[in-house]
C-alpha cells in the first residue's frame, strides 16, 4: 500500500510557516502530487486557511493546540483524509506554541501506523525573534529550543532584518544546539520542494529507518503477552524513549487495552474493538532492534 509521506511545519508565532506552506504548495502542485493539508491557529478562526488553494484538501484543526486539546479529532480527521483524498504528501502545520515531540506523538496514531511515513520535522526561526528571546520567558524560550532541537530541517528566516554578522551568530548558535539537522539562511522562507525531498530521500536509503532526531518505530504482536514482563521491560527502558502508545492483549484476558507511556508513566484502558496489536514509538538515539528483540521474547511462551 502507498504511504503518505508527511512534513510537519514547527516554528515559533510568526516565523513564517505559513508563507513556507504557501512555497512548498505551488512546488507541489508543479510536480502534480496529491496534496492535504492540515493546519491549526489557536483561535477560533482560521486565517491562514485563505491562503491555500480550493484543490489543496484541508482540513482545520480549530479551538486548541494540536498537542494539547484535540489529539482524537486529529486523529479521526487523519484517517478521513487518507480514505477520501489518498493524498501522496500531507503538511501539518502546527500552531507556533506548539511542542515537536507532542505534534509527532499527535500523528503517530497505532491505528494508521502502517500508512503514513514521516518525512521530517521543518522548523522556521525567525532571527531577529531567536536574537530576542531571552526577553520571553522561561517556557517560550525553551519552547523555541526544542522546535530547533528536534528538527530535520531548520530555516532561518527574515534574513533582510539582519546584519551579516548576526547572521553567522545566529546559524553558529542553532547549529551548536542541532548539529544534525540541515540549516539554510532564507528570506521568506525561500525553500523549495527539491530540497526537503533531497533531506527525505537520504532517510530512505536506510531501509526502513527514518533518520529523523527523533526516530520512530511501530510493533505488532501477534500473541497476547504476560504483563509483569511487559512491565519489567518498560522499568529498563532508557529515558530518551519519549513517548509510546497503541493496543495490546494480556494473557489473562481476551480484551484489548489502549496502552499509553509517557515520561514513564504507563497507562492502561479496555478497549471494545479488536484492533491491530500495533505499538507506537517515538524516541532519540534508541537502538530499535534491541526494543525489537526484547518485545519478540515477550511473545515466548516458556
Ligand atoms: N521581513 C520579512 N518578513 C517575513 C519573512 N518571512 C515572513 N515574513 C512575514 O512575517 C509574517 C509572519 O509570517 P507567517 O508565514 O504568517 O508566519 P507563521 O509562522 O505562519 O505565523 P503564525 O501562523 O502566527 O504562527 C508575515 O507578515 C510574513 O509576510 C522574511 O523573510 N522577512
Amino acid at each position: 500500500m502507498k504511504k503518505a509521506e508527511v512534513y510537519i511545519l514547527s516554528g515559533f508565532l510568526g516565523s513564517g510557516k505559513t508563507t513556507l506552506l504557501k512555497r512548498l504548495l505551488e512546488d507541489e502542485r508543479d510536480a502534480g502530487r496529491r496534496v492535504a493539508v492540515m493546519m491549526n491557529e489557536l483561535g477560533k478562526v482560521s486565517i491562514d486557511s485563505d491562503a491555500i488553494n480550493d484543490d489543496v484538501a484541508l482540513k482545520e484543526l480549530l479551538g486548541g493546540c494540536i498537542c494539547c486539546s484535540i489529539q482524537d479529532k486529529l486523529e479521526a480527521q487523519l484517517q478521513g483524509l487518507l480514505q477520501d483524498e489518498q493524498p501522496d504528501v500531507i503538511y501539518i502545520e502546527t500552531t507556533g506554541a506548539a511542542h515537536p515531540v507532542e505534534v509527532l506523538d499527535a500523528i503517530l496514531s497505532p491505528l494508521f501506523a502502517d500508512e503514513l511515513i514521516i518525512k521530517g520535522i521543518i522548523t522556521t526561526v525567525d532571527g531577529t525573534r531567536w536574537n530576542g528571546r531571552k526577553s520571553l520567558s522561561p517556557q517560550l524560550q525553551q519552547l523555541i529550543l526544542e522546535q530547533v532541537r528536534h528538527a530535520d530541517f531548520i530555516i532561518i528566516n527574515k534574513m533582510d532584518d539582519l546584519k551579516e554578522m548576526e547572521q553567522a551568530n545566529i546559524t553558529f548558535e542553532i547549529q551548536g544546539i542541532n548539529p544534525k539537522a540541515r540549516c539554510l539562511l532564507t528570506n521568506f522562507s525561500q525553500v523549495s520542494i527539491a530540497q526537503l525531498r533531497h533531506l527525505s530521500v537520504s532517510f530512505e536509503k536506510e531501509s526502513q529507518k527514518i533518520d529523523l532526531n527523533l526516530t520512530t518505530f511501530v510493533y505488532q504482536f501477534k500473541i497476547a503477552i504476560n504483563q509483569t514482563k511487559f512491565e519489567e521491560f518498560l522499568r529498563e527502558l532508557p529515558d530518551t524513549i519519549y513517548r509510546i502508545k497503541g493496543y495490546l492483549k494480556f494473557d489473562y484476558s481476551k480484551q484489548p487495552f489502549l496502552f499509553q507511556f509517557s515520561y514513564g508513566m504507563p497507562l492502561y484502558m479496555k478497549e471494545e474493538m479488536n484492533l491491530p496489536l500495533n505499538l507506537v514509538f517515538i524516541g532519540e538515539n534508541i537502538n530499535w532492534n534491541d526494543i525489537q528483540e526484547q518485545l519478540a521474547s515477550l511473545e515466548k511462551i516458556n
